[in-house]
């Protein structure tokens, strides 16, 4: 998934996240916007409905029970209620619910048991209607065409009549508000979905974005700390990408110079062997390593026999190439594990690991001996002088150790000296 998305851009995947969040609440808002309406409208339908529907009923009702104790305005002729059009519109209401009714959600059961008692009812109210009507014209008492027996059952019939249309009415608005209630549960689980999923998609765009800047974080910092092997991974074709292959790049070239630098600082340019400061800290850890295993080890200080009349009269040149040249014979008489540096000038140091005195001695006379032979006749090549010293035997301190290969080297070659002298007189 993150190889995919990484094929865009930063910039891209960002505007991803912010389509990821609009888009869904906007739908979701217009959707709930338009539930809700639609809801508020059947509220108000249904009100509506119930108003014009009980309405009619409830006054024909209570007009009926005014005429049952006589006071019914007709017998002062100063206002007679208008029964006709309120039986016409109990008429119109009940064609207009069983209409609206099949099919919907109007208990019918209710319906047809109101439309009964309205049609019960219904001979009596027309009969008073006819009353009203000719005692509006002067012509007799309004209650009195109707026995009151007959009024009665002409109310409880109405009032049934409302009854059940009230109890139709309630079913239906009880059926619309379930039907509300469940669009209500819909429109929660919606949202909650909608945001559990944009949530979802925004966290695997985001992990897409931040992964990358962690790792170049964590990278950059084992970097710092020295670790010039620090790489990162390149995924995709991204901003992130490139700066991880800059990354790279630059660590590559930092890791390369490190490299060149550490290897000027420890190697001696004249002869490529170890410089001073590597060879003395290979004896360093030479001298640990034995000590705790209490392993013998050998140290040589090397000289070269009369170096300064090859500089003086063949050059300089001449002089660098003699300090190859013996540092070549010398390498070739030790043993792989064995370390050859040179401390300077002339001088040279060889530490001899897991060696004896006596190996030692062996080895430093076969070794003088082999470029004492090479150089026979030859008066650019030089003659080397050896000074030993051994651990544990000497010291195992370093200081000590070299101290005593110098001196034991000094009298060499004063002996040397004497020797030849003697050979003079
Ligand atoms: N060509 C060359 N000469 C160097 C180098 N380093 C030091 N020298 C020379 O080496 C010479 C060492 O002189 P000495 O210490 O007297 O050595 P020596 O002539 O061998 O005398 P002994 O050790 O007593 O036998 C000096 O002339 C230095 O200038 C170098 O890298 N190249």
């Amino acid at each position: 998934m993150e190889r995919v998305l990484r094929r865009f851009s930063v910039a891209q995947r960002i505007g991803a996240i912010i389509l990821l969040l609009l888009a869904p609440l906007a739908t979701l808002s217009v959707v709930s916007m338009a539930v809700l309406n639609r809801q508020e409208m059947a509220f108000r339908d249904s009100v509506e409905e119930s108003l014009h529907t009980l309405l009619p009923l409830s006054t024909l009702e209570q007009l009926l029970q005014r005429a049952m104790v006589d006071e019914l305005e007709a017998q002062s002729h100063e206002s007679v209620p208008d029964f006709a059009s309120l039986t016409d519109n109990i008429d119109h209401t009940f064609a207009t619910v069983e209409t609206s009714g099949a099919g919907a959600d109007v208990p019918m059961d209710r319906l047809t048991a109101a439309q009964q008692a309205w049609v019960q009812a219904r001979p009596s109210v027309q009969r008073l209607i006819e009353q009203v009507t000719r005692s509006q014209a002067g012509d007799g008492d309004v209650t009195a065409a109707l026995s009151r027996r007959e009024l009665s059952k002409a109310i409880s019939d109405v009032r049934d009549a409302r009854k059940h249309l009230a109890a139709a009415v309630k079913g239906r608005y009880e059926r619309a508000a379930a039907m509300r209630h469940r669009q209500l549960w819909w429109l929660v689980f919606g949202w909650a979905i909608t945001l559990a999923a944009a949530a979802a998609m925004i966290v695997i765009v985001l992990r897409s974005i931040l992964r990358p800047i962690h790792e170049l974080g964590s990278s950059a910092g084992r970097f710092a700390a020295g670790d010039m092997s620090a790489r990162l991974k390149v995924r995709g074709r991204d901003e992130l990408s490139m700066l991880a292959e800059q990354f790279n790049a630059m660590a590559a070239y930092w890791e390369q110079t490190h490299r060149e630098a550490m290897a000027e600082a420890t190697v001696d340019a004249l002869t490529g062997l170890p410089n001073r400061r590597r060879i003395l800290a290979l004896l360093a850890a030479e001298l640990d390593v034995h000590r705790s295993g209490q392993r013998p080890l050998a140290v040589f200080m090397v000289d070269l026999n009369n170096f300064k009349s090859i500089n003086d009269t063949y050059g300089h040149a001449a002089g660098d190439e003699a300090l190859v040249w013996v540092a070549e014979r010398m390498r070739a008489v030790l043993r792989e594990g064995d370390h050859l540096g040179r401390l300077g000038g002339d001088e040279f140091l060889i530490v001899l690991p897991d060696t004896s005195p006596e190996q030692a001695r062996e080895l430093g006379e076969r070794m003088a001996g082999a470029i004492a032979s090479a150089a026979a006749g030859s008066t650019t090549r030089p003659t080397i002088g050896l000074g030993l010293a051994t651990a544990p035997e000497h010291s195992w301190h370093m200081a000590t150790l070299l101290g005593q290969a110098d001196q034991d080297m000094y009298l060499g070659k004063r002996r040397a000296r004497l020797d030849r002298n003697d050979d003079v007189m």
